[in-house]
Order: structure tokens, then C-alpha cells, then sequence
């Protein structure tokens, strides 16, 4: 930590705390992720180890860039590549929502990092307006892989057993406590952030599981057959009842302004079936992104970092 300055904390989480440093010979801008002391926590541990693992593994041009790694005094040290603002921060500086170039622009950066997470076998599970980092240049890098895991393997029985995503991004799926699930988690989190880019608010601000569940089922109706049977059996849930639903507001009807073409990708993302959501590889193909005036050019820019070990991508991107 000596051959870095801190330069303030930039981001506090539930593990740790991120600090914007600069490194002294070199003078090059890093964020370093502090954890919590990881041999008393075992969650900490679990965290910050398999943030390690997965980060180590990942390498493309819209994930966040790891560049070394410490432990000292029993806590994890995580240097990562600086990124100057959070999707978050450009919501909050722009309440009623980004302009749909902008919001495409992210969006399609956002899915070819979730694609490219899922090709590995990875699922994020926690792909929210603070985890996604914006560069001045407008490169989109997703970040916090705490979360993040390898699908559970056939020997595992496909199941995960642990607590998952951000209320607001949940999955009908996860609501109910479905321990089989997949990277149509992640899908049905980008289709909440495309609305949120383009309206400003959050789609589904659930204040509960249970309200969260209202939110969903007030918009696309019904949980599906299986997921009905999981709350019922969900012990969480014990003595309450599904929210019934009386009129229905479709996001057509609620969003009227938003363009169809943004809606249909939202809607193929929010399908409460999870069989039903489209991949993040073939969103990469949808007509908001093939249409007239979108165009996304790459130039890589490889250069090699102090250790000659990591090629960083930068991305520019052009709207016409
Ligand atoms: N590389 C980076 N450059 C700049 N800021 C960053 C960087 N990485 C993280 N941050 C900031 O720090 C915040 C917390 O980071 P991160 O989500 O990785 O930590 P966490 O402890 O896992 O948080 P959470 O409790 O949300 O899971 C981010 O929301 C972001 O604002």
C-alpha cells in the first residue's frame, strides 16, 4: 500500500471499501479494494476470494481491469484500473433519464460484458446501476464480482443456495427462492436497467420480496405455474399470499413514449419464464442496435501495463 497515495474513498460496500489512490512512481490512477479482515468473516473471505478467482479469469475490454493483488494483515488488497463515474452517478445527474443514444451506447456494452461472462460459464448476479462503470471516454466497465459465480456443475445438482442480487434487479426466479437458476438472472437485470437508463427511476422499487414480487406481477401479470408452487412452498413466505393482480399495466401502456424498439428488447429480457429470456448474445443483435443511426466503432488500444502481463482494450464509441 506505501508505493500507492490514497487519494479519498470513492465507494463503501458490504465488505470493504474502495479508495481512489494514485501509484507513486508512475503516477497512474487506481481504485484499491479494501476488504474487511477476511480470517475473522468467513463470508469475507468466501467474497473476496472468488472475486479473486473470477477476476483473474476475466479479461475483456468492458470488465473492470484487475491488476494486482495483496493480502496484509489478514485483509485482501484489490487494484483495479480507475474508472471515473458509475452508471448511478449519470442517473442521479440526470433525473427524468439518459437520451436513447446514450442509454444504447451503454447498453450494448453492458450486454457484451454479461455475454462475454456468460460464455465463460459465469454468472454475475448482482448487474446494477453502481456496479457499472463509465470512463470518460464512455467505456462501459462492469465491475464488483463478489457475487459472481461459475454455473454450479451437474455434480452440484445445478443448484445455488446463496443469497443473490439487489432487490430491484431480482429475477422473478430468485424472488421466490428458485435455488436452479441461471444467467437469465443477469438478462432480466439488464431489461430493468434499460427502462432505468431511459425513464430515470428505478422500474420495480420493491420495498420488500414481497412488494418486489407486486411490482413484477402488476406489470406482466401472473408468476408462472413453477414459480407460484416455489413462494407457496418458500418457508420465507409462510401464511402469505401471492399479490393478486387487478389490472395489469403493461410497459407499452406505462411507457408510452419510450420507443417500441427499446421496449420490445426490455420485453425480451423481462420474461417472468426464464426459459423465455433472450441471451445477452443475441440481444447483442437486436434492431436497437442494427438500426439507421446507431453505430459502434472499436479501436483497440493495447498497451501493457507496469507488470507486461495485461493488455487493456479501450472502446470508443461513435453515434451518428
Ligand atoms: N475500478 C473502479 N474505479 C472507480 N470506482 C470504483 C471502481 N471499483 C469500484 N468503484 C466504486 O466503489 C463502489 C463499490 O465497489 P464494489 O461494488 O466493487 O464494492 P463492494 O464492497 O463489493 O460493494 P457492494 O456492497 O455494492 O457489493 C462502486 O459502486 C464504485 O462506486
Amino acid at each position: 500500500m506505501e508505493r500507492y497515495e490514497s487519494l479519498g474513498l470513492v465507494g463503501e460496500g458490504s465488505y470493504g471499501t474502495v479508495l481512489k489512490c494514485r501509484h507513486r512512481d508512475s503516477g497512474r490512477l487506481v481504485a484499491i479494494k479494501k476488504f474487511m479482515d477476511s480470517d475473522d468473516d468467513k463470508m469475507v473471505k468466501k467474497i473476496a476470494q472468488r472475486e479473486i478467482k473470477l477476476l483473474r479469469q476475466l479479461r475483456h475490454g468492458n470488465l473492470v481491469n484487475l491488476l494486482e493483488v495483496w493480502k496484509r494483515r489478514r485483509r485482501w488488497y484489490l487494484v483495479f484500473e480507475f474508472v471515473e463515474r458509475t452508471l448511478l452517478d449519470d442517473l442521479e445527474l440526470n433525473p427524468s433519464g439518459l437520451n436513447l443514444n446514450a442509454s444504447r451506447q451503454y447498453l450494448y456494452q453492458i450486454l457484451r460484458a454479461a455475454a462475454f461472462c456468460h460464455q465463460q460459464n459465469i454468472i454475475h448476479r448482482d448487474i446494477k446501476p453502481e456496479n457499472i462503470l463509465i470512463s470518460q471516454e464512455g467505456v462501459v466497465k462492469l465491475c464488483d464480482f463478489g457475487f459472481a459465480r461459475t454455473m454450479a456443475s451437474p455434480a452440484e445438482g445445478g443448484v445455488y443456495t446463496d443469497y443473490v442480487a439487489t432487490r430491484w434487479y431480482r429475477a422473478p426466479e430468485l424472488l421466490v427462492g428458485d435455488i436452479k437458476y441461471g444467467k437469465p438472472v443477469d438478462v432480466w437485470a439488464v431489461g430493468c436497467l434499460l427502462l432505468e437508463m431511459l425513464t430515470g427511476q428505478p422500474l420495480f422499487p420493491g420495498d420488500s420480496d414481497l412488494d418486489q414480487i407486486y411490482h413484477i406481477v402488476r406489470c406482466f401479470g401472473n408468476l408462472t405455474a413453477h414459480h407460484q408452487e416455489l413462494f407457496y412452498r418458500n418457508p420465507v413466505f409462510s401464511g402469505v399470499r401471492l399479490p393478486e393482480c387487478y389490472g395489469q399495466v403493461p410497459l407499452r401502456q406505462r411507457f408510452p413514449t419510450i420507443t417500441s424498439t427499446a421496449i420490445d428488447l426490455a420485453q425480451s429480457c423481462l420474461q417472468m419464464d426464464p426459459e423465455r429470456r433472450a441471451q445477452c448474445s443475441e440481444l447483442l443483435e437486436h434492431p436497437l442496435f442494427t438500426q439507421d443511426s446507431f453505430h459502434i466503432r472499436y479501436l483497440c488500444v493495447c498497451s501493457l501495463t507496469d507488470n507486461s502481463t495485461i493488455v487493456m482494450n479501450r472502446l470508443f464509441l461513435q453515434s451518428n
